[in-house]
């Protein structure tokens, strides 16, 4: 099964009052771990002629991600549908899950402001990032 990885090490202001790095920076980490996936469906990363948009995420925060750790990201796909494609990420610090996300995205033109279907050969590619 392919899937995408990122290793981040967490930043000092990335770390709260409390010692955790803030449930506000996982997010951010997720969202940077899904630029292959955007690369996907535009391989420039081209601005002018982006095509998704998110419609929405759910995380859970399963253990405290701290600073001084390197934490691994791990994206695969979890569901393709006729526009629209959820993302499973997972944080990892020291072998121990930390969080969990799910993102959906949207082929997207951002000029008619309507979904588009995703094409047969994205739709493949994508595939191949497919959870079990
Ligand atoms: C998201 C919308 C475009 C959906 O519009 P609408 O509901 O009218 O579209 P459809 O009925 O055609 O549905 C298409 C498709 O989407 C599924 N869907 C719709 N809403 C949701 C939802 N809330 N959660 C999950 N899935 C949803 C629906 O089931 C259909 O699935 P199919 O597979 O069957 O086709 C519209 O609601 C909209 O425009 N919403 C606002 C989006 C928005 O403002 N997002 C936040 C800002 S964008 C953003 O922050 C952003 C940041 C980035 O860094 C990005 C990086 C890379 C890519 C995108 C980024 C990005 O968008």
């Amino acid at each position: 099964m392919a899937q995408f990885d990122l290793s981040i090490q967490p930043r000092f202001n990335e770390t709260d009052g409390l010692g955790h790095i803030n449930n506000t920076v996982i997010p951010v980490w997720f969202e940077a771990a899904r630029e292959p996936i955007f690369a996907i469906f535009n391989p420039e990363l081209d601005l002018n002629n982006w095509n998704l948009i998110v419609a929405g995420f759910t995380i859970a925060f399963t253990a405290p991600t701290y600073y001084g750790k390197p934490v691994e990201v791990v994206t695969r796909i979890s569901r393709i549908g006729n526009s629209s494609f959820e993302v499973l990420q997972q944080s990892f610090q020291a072998g121990k899950m930390t969080a969990e996300a799910k993102t959906t995205l949207v082929h997207y033109d951002y000029q008619t402001e309507k979904s588009v279907a995703i094409p047969a050969d994205i739709r493949e590619l994508l595939g191949s990032y497919l959870t079990a």
